[in-house]
């Protein structure tokens, strides 16, 4: 048991004047979601249309969280395209380097199943997919110099030239002295095998200053390393090769950040009537990134990480519904008169 907290900037640095807090490389996306919700996809007859795409629901998050965010990306040359992109001018976040595809590729569209407020699905429309067409000249050494820290989605990396410019960026940020945050953001669709996944989520996650992801997520990434399936094998391993910071997420359960000193902190969720069991995961990278880029305290981060996540999941969508920082800030003040501390610090 630790008897003070410790400040994440004691733990990672983010290099100083630089235009962007981050830029995120990866998917934005469509999500329809039922307004008829608690039945199946089947018998649902009325969605609500919403910008997703998990880096892009994050990169809202942030936004709105007062942070400078830069995306990488790639859209379909239609209606969809220019929705998702008017979305994010009108977010405030930078869209000069999201490409426009040319052949015929298709926005991501993610039909989302609410039968019950534990139990949700998603079906996703990923065939010739835009995000995957992102080309590597997108990704210029300048964009990488002027962000104070790099996101890459795990998604990003399940095909080429996508996985191509995901390589690049990452290059282009251990020259430039950018930190790099891996989101695993493991979705089934667009990969082949688990040796494949294994093979190119170990090759970023090892870059990795920052990893963040659920058990399976890590367990994907140490397919071919033998590890046995436990947070602190994993949290040991990746701090030998490049990591400050691990974030292992177990839903319902919380979840703990493991710290390179060798401390870590878990924390529960904030009990919640949820809507649904999708977008936690986000709600949670915007509320803690942002914490950890301001080098807050360690709980700090996690409580705002936790706060938006649990926010999230009571909510009818994702990035709609990204909060500001008063507005987690009342959440997490209104549920700890209710209910006490949420972190336990291990
Ligand atoms: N029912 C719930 N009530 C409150 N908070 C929740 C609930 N479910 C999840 N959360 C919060 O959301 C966080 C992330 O959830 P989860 O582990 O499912 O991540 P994920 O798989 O990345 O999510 P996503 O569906 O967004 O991809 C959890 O650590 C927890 O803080
Ligand atoms: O990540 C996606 O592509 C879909 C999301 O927008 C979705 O709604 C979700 O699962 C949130 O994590």
């Amino acid at each position: 048991m630790h008897n003070k907290s410790i400040l994440t900037k004691d733990i990672i640095t983010f290099p100083t004047n630089r235009k962007f807090d981050m830029t995120l490389l990866g998917r934005v996306a469509i999500d329809f979601n039922p307004v008829d919700y608690f039945q199946t996809l089947a018998e649902s007859t009325t969605f609500k249309k919403y910008v997703g795409g998990s880096p892009a629901n994050t990169a809202v998050g942030l936004s709105r969280l007062g942070k400078n965010v830069g995306f990488i990306s790639a859209v379909s040359k239609d209606r969809f395209g220019e929705y998702v992109t008017k979305y994010f001018e009108n977010e405030g976040i930078d869209t000069s380097h999201i490409m426009t595809c040319q052949h015929g590729e298709k926005l991501g569209l993610t039909f989302t199943e609410i039968l019950s407020k534990d139990e949700s699905s998603i079906l996703m429309y990923r065939n010739q997919i835009a995000d995957l067409a992102l080309e590597p000249s997108v990704v210029d050494e300048e964009y990488i110099q002027n962000s104070k820290s790099l996101l890459i989605s795990g998604t990003a990396l399940a095909q080429s030239p996508s996985r191509d410019a995901v390589l690049k960026a990452v290059s282009l940020a251990k020259k430039n002295h950018t930190p790099i945050i891996f989101d695993i953001d493991y979705r089934s669709y667009n990969w082949t095998n688990t040796d494949e996944i294994a093979v190119y989520y170990s090759l970023v996650a090892r870059e990795a200053d920052i990893i963040m992801g659920s058990r399976e997520e890590f367990d994907l990434t140490e397919k071919l390393l033998g590890l046995d399936s436990n947070d602190k094998t994993s949290a040991d391993y990746w701090f030998k090769q490049n990591a400050k910071i691990i974030v292992i997420k177990h839903g319902k359960e919380g979840s703990t950040a493991y710290l390179s000193n060798g401390e870590d902190y878990s924390i529960k969720p904030f009990p919640i009537d949820a809507l649904k069991s999708f977008g936690g995961g986000d709600g949670y990278a915007a509320g803690f990134l942002n914490g950890v880029l301001n080098g807050w305290d360690i709980i700090e981060c996690l409580e705002m990480g936790s706060a938006e996540a649990a926010i999230l999941v009571a909510s009818h969508g994702c990035s709609d519904f990204m909060p500001h920082e008063s507005e987690v800030r009342t959440f997490i003040k209104d549920e700890k008169a209710k209910y006490g501390d949420m972190v336990a610090r291990v």
